[in-house]
């Protein structure tokens, strides 16, 4: 496949390598100084930017006919515009706020553990993410799925940043160095904890399911997500 970058950071840099690996070819390496994009030579684009840029990225994607897999995180008030975008124009599309593999079947053990923890009234729910300090966005993504695959499964109204209301459920966000990205839910009664955790060692399961998520979309039409991709039903 020829695959156009957007954001040639720290991911877009991972996923060049990754992508050549599998033999396919970077066309194009478009970061915040590109002046002018040929979206004739593009099979796929994969975008993994920033979060003011990704939405217009997406949307210059799709508008040229060309599928996109979106990484970017911290625009997600735009997410339901981008999904209308793409239906109008019978385009292709993916936002995963994580591709890893190991974080997406830990999404789905998040919400069969929520489901079943509804039940208990003595245990309090926590998330807690941690992250290098180059971060722009916070909470992370991922970790904002996770909160969200707990609200669908529990009595829980929203979550909220740094601050525990009994309705709401807390995220606690860390920036340390070099952390690539850790997740945890913790469930507290007076007796016991019970957690569950994700630790990326690097950044090599992002860019794997990045590019498997390109090869994926290919001749598809539609707004898609992981599960799709993974086919976790
Ligand atoms: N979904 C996932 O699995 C993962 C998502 N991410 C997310 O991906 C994004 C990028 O992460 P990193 O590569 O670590 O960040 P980075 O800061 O190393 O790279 C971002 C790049 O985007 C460029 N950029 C800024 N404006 C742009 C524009 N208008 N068009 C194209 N490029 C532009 C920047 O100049 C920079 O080179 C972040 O939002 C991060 O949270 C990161 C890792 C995994
Ligand atoms: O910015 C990062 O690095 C990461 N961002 C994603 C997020 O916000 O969840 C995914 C991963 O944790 C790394």
């Amino acid at each position: 496949m020829k695959i156009a970058l957007f954001g040639y950071g720290k991911m877009g840099k991972m996923i060049e390598q990754t992508a050549i690996q599998r033999n396919h070819t970077i066309v194009a390496k478009i970061d915040v100084d590109t002046k002018e994009i040929d979206f004739s030579n593009i099979d796929v684009a994969i975008d993994f930017s920033q979060p003011e840029a990704a939405f217009d990225n997406i949307k210059k994607c799709i508008e040229n006919n060309v599928p996109v897999i979106s990484g970017t995180t911290g625009w997600g008030k735009n997410y339901g515009k981008a999904v209308s975008f793409c239906d109008e124009h019978k385009g292709a599309f993916i936002y995963a706020s994580n591709f890893s593999l190991g974080v997406n079947i830990f999404f789905e053990l998040n919400e069969y553990l929520a489901n079943m923890m509804n039940t208990l009234d003595q245990y309090t729910v926590s998330i807690e993410e941690i992250h290098h300090t180059q971060k722009l966005d916070a909470p992370s993504g991922t970790a904002i799925t996770l909160a969200e695959g707990i609200l669908k499964n529990t009595d829980y109204k929203g979550w909220r940043l740094d601050k525990a209301t009994s309705d709401h459920i807390p995220i606690v966000a860390k920036r340390i160095k070099d952390v690539p990205g850790t997740h945890s839910i913790n469930y507290q009664s007076t007796v016991d904890s019970l957690e569950i955790k994700h630790t990326a060692h690097n950044r090599e399961g992002f860019a794997l399911g990045a590019v498997v998520a390109a090869e994926w979309i290919m001749g598809k039409t539609g707004v898609f997500t992981m599960k799709d991709v993974l086919n976790l039903g």
